[in-house]
């Protein structure tokens, strides 16, 4: 497929407001994709770059070269250039890199440049694509919306779904089972302000720990086990510990969805750096397993003895999880018959955080394993609100920083997918962030004035904060008190950021 074509359909599905239109159009591009075509495809038009990084930076960009006449580029031979270009490395890359974006800017017309930028920069992120192109790619393929959705789900992967169903149409579908063995996306949950909200809600239903610590989802096939993380990275080699516990469980074949975390002497949980410090190292595991052991703690089960467990009531998987997994290794829960029992909520939730955790999720009874979504059914509540937001620009430190990019411009989701600045910070930093920080917007930067570097807005961070004020100096027209860095969510994508809107709403005496 021609650059130029895909470049055209991005811009009529930006100028487009209504939604069915944009499944029109996408569904017309998707008929005319060769299936090879799609991997790369999807992602353009939502503006991710399927090579992550590229490592290309302002100065590079800001170089202008003239246009090409005529639209001649495919967006395959953009991809080939794209993975060329995120392999420099060494002495001497930075020239290969303005060669290459150089060869690749002049053989594109002027639209197709302005396109190609925005891509590179993350300028263009259009996070609500994907579910458009979810029902685009069932409308170019008559394939039912709702099984579209499912194997992707399954899959945790639109690209792979669309291949497939390209090349082989409606019956590829059945190839995207629940399979041991291959990770899917887990469920998530909202946010409710109380547990009386939630309760309110829900009606009966289970109240449960929320741990403060690692998501993981373990596939145990026979001797066979492996681990995934949130974002579906396979982290079996890194905690052993783990893979011990699922081989001493009763089931032979399962996928179970729980929590990793570490308790220390006194039996309080550590806290999340220790236990991210601990998933993430790849070196050495034998070391830092023994300096933070870490344990799993189950609360779903999503199959069992090849037996798919998706679809069945939350009360149904949980018997299922008692069934294979000892009461120690399960999340702690208190059942609630509804509103008139919120005394016994209250009391989970004080129980709760008084043993150290940070609050509690509170799940429908009735309710089916939404993968990959954010349920209705599950509803968390934590007493410290805390916001995720994107990094947008750091500015260089003064005095004991100076070297570092310490001031980061924060910013939450707006509803045309782009990022409305709420204000900076550079309270909560420890050093190894401040060093960590440096190094990775650097890798992000795209421009500079010399003091403030802006990024590709690619870096969620977790943010606290002591409340909003109206301001008339950022475009949301309020800004953060006190706002201040917890982590960084490097499992979390810019586009599961939280809204201008969600944050609005949760603040109403802000409100004009
Ligand atoms: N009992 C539990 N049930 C479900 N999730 C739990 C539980 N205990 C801890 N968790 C964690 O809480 C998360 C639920 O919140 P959510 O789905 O919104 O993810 P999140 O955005 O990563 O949340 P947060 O930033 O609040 O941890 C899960 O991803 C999981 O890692």
């Amino acid at each position: 497929m021609l650059l130029a074509r895909l470049t055209h359909v991005s811009q009529e599905v930006a100028a487009t407001s209504a939604r069915s239109r944009k499944i029109a159009l996408l569904a017309e591009l998707f008929r005319d994709a060769e299936p090879d075509d799609v991997p790369i495809v999807i992602p353009y038009l939502a503006g991710r770059l399927p090579q992550g990084r590229l490592g290309v930076g302002w100065k590079v960009l800001s170089r202008r070269v003239a246009p090409a006449a005529e639209p001649a580029l495919t967006v395959r031979e953009v991809d080939a250039l794209f993975t060329d270009l995120a392999k420099v490395s060494g002495a001497g890359s930075q020239a290969e890199r303005a060669r290459l974006v150089g060869e690749l800017m002049g053989a594109a017309t002027e639209d197709e440049q302005r396109f190609l930028f925005g891509l590179i920069t993350g300028e263009v992120r259009q996070g609500a694509l994907d579910a458009v192109a979810v029902e685009g790619l069932a409308q170019a393929t008559e394939a039912p919306p709702a099984d579209v959705r499912r194997a992707v789900m399954l899959a945790g992967s639109l690209q792979t779904v669309a291949q497939a169903l390209l090349a082989d149409g409606p019956a590829a579908l059945d190839r995207f089972r629940l399979t041991v063995g291959r990770p899917v996306l887990p469920m998530l949950a909202h946010t409710a302000s109380s547990v009386s909200e939630a309760v309110g809600k829900l009606g009966a239903c289970a109240v449960e720990e929320k741990l403060d610590g690692i998501r993981v989802q373990v596939h145990r096939d026979g001797d066979t086990v492996r681990l995934y993380t949130r974002t579906l990275d396979d982290i079996t080699d890194r905690l052993p510990e783990l893979t011990g516990a699922a081989l001493r469980l009763r089931g032979e074949r399962f996928i179970l969805d729980g929590e990793v975390i570490a308790f220390d002497a006194d039996g309080r949980p550590r806290s999340f750096q220790e236990i991210a410090g601990r998933v993430g190292s790849r070196t050495d595991v034998a070391t830092a397993a023994k300096e933070v052991p870490v344990s799993p703690v189950f609360f779903d089960a999503l199959a069992v003895d090849g037996r798919d467990l998706l679809d069945l009531p939350f009360t149904e998987r949980h018997a299922e999880l008692s069934r294979l997994v000892p009461e120690p290794m399960r999340v702690r829960r208190a059942l609630v018959s509804g509103p008139e029992d919120i005394a016994a909520a209250e009391e989970f939730l004080a129980a709760t955080l008084a043993r150290g955790h940070e609050g509690v999720v509170v799940k429908g009874l009735d309710a089916a394993y939404s993968a990959g979504r954010r349920g209705a059914s599950w509803l968390k509540v934590k007493p410290v609100h805390t916001l995720d937001l994107v990094v947008l620009a750091a500015e260089w430190g003064h005095g004991r920083r100076t070297g570092r990019l310490s001031n980061l411009h924060l910013g939450a989701r707006t509803a045309d997918g782009g990022f409305a600045m709420l204000g900076k910070t550079f309270k909560g930093m420890t050093d190894a962030m401040l060093a960590w920080q440096t190094e990775r917007l650097q890798e992000l930067a795209v421009d500079t004035d010399g003091y403030v570097v802006t990024v590709r807005p690619e870096l969620v961070v977790e943010i606290a904060y002591d409340g909003l004020q109206r301001s008339t100096r950022y475009p949301a027209g309020v800004t953060l008190r006190f706002a201040r860095v917890v982590r960084y969510r490097e499992d979390k994508r810019p586009e599961e950021a939280d809204t201008v809107e969600t944050l609005l709403a949760a603040h109403p005496e802000v409100r004009p």
